[in-house]
């Protein structure tokens, strides 16, 4: 089956569901963004590159950002230590949910792909500066998606520091349970993170350097093969937030997304993909990218499962 083509007819086909969505109204830069968009590039292992819609234009990580911040803070200090602030399981609550710390079930956030898992493992990135924390962590998407020219976004940045209340009501029960530090500059290291700027090519290749069990497109070992397979593993049961189960079910890619729209998919050995649609579902996945991905899916027999 002819990938371009396909990809032509499925951005067409499910344009339309991006007028079902929002877009994330609780960060003022994200709300602006215009919700009819939906790209989608694919890269292969064989070094095809394939493209449709809106796939040149610019959005932020967001909480796609927790894949990489993960392989970090696991290579700065080992799975061991990571795992006893953090858990492995879903929750089948919302990303932002406060629920489960407030009850104290189990008294650490349930894995690190939640909001509040994630700023745990933000807390453990190291680096004498802050400035030095956040250059390392666009040191590893550069090198992931082979592109020199990844930075944050600054106004993004602003906007989620400005707003960002419900994160910090999290970062300080964290704090009470002695489980993260600074609190502040926890929060300024995990909105930075989620405000990387990238493409959906960027997106694409990065999950292809997971597909390729940390092996980027120049075919340099940037992630250890062992931590690729564990993040990999946290995308499948977690990546999607509470609606994982129905998109392993309906797609079988690992994938994680964000609140910009992005989704980054790694087919393992063969391909990475990279969608942006910015108009999201009520769990917070773009909802037409989740459709899209789940088509693809099917035709392409992409699932893992
Ligand atoms: N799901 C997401 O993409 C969440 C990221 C966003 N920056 C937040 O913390 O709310």
């Amino acid at each position: 089956m002819p990938m371009q083509k396909d990809l032509e007819e499925l951005v067409e086909k499910y344009r339309p569901l991006t007028r079902e969505g929002k877009t994330a109204g609780y960060i003022p830069e994200l709300e602006g963004m215009n919700p009819d968009s939906l790209g989608i590039t694919v890269v292969t292992g064989d070094g095809q590159v394939y493209r449709a819609g809106d796939c040149l234009e610019s959005f932020t990580l967001q909480s796609i950002s927790k894949v990489m911040t993960l392989i970090l803070a696991l290579m700065d200090n080992g799975k061991e230590a990571v795992f006893d602030k953090v858990g492995m399981e879903p929750t089948g609550d919302p990303f932002n949910s406060i629920y489960k710390l407030e009850m104290r079930q189990p008294g650490k956030p349930l894995n690190p792909m939640i909001n509040a898992g994630a700023l745990v493992v933000s807390s453990l990135i190291e680096g004498s500066t802050m400035d030095r924390r956040i250059e390392r962590v666009l040191e590893l998407v550069r090198a992931m998606a082979d592109n020199p020219d990844i930075h944050v976004n600054e106004k993004v940045y602003r906007s989620e520091k400005d707003t960002g209340y419900r994160n910090r009501s999290l970062a300080y029960f964290l704090k009470e349970f002695d489980i993260i530090d600074d609190v502040e500059e926890t929060l300024d290291l995990y909105f930075r993170q989620c405000s990387i700027s990238v493409k959906c090519l960027d997106l694409a290749r990065m999950g292809l350097c997971l597909a390729q069990s940390g092996q980027n497109v120049s075919g340099e070992q940037v992630v250890p093969v062992r931590l690729a397979r564990v993040v990999k593993t946290f995308m499948v049961t977690c990546g999607m937030y509470n609606a994982s189960g129905e998109f392993a079910i309906k797609a079988g890619i690992p994938a994680k997304s964000g609140v910009s729209g992005g989704i980054m998919a790694s087919v393992p050995h063969r391909m990475g993909i990279g969608v942006f649609g910015p108009a999201l579902d009520e769990k917070g996945n773009s909802i037409a990218g989740f459709s899209l991905l789940a088509d693809l899916s099917r035709k392409h027999h992409l699932s893992i499962f």
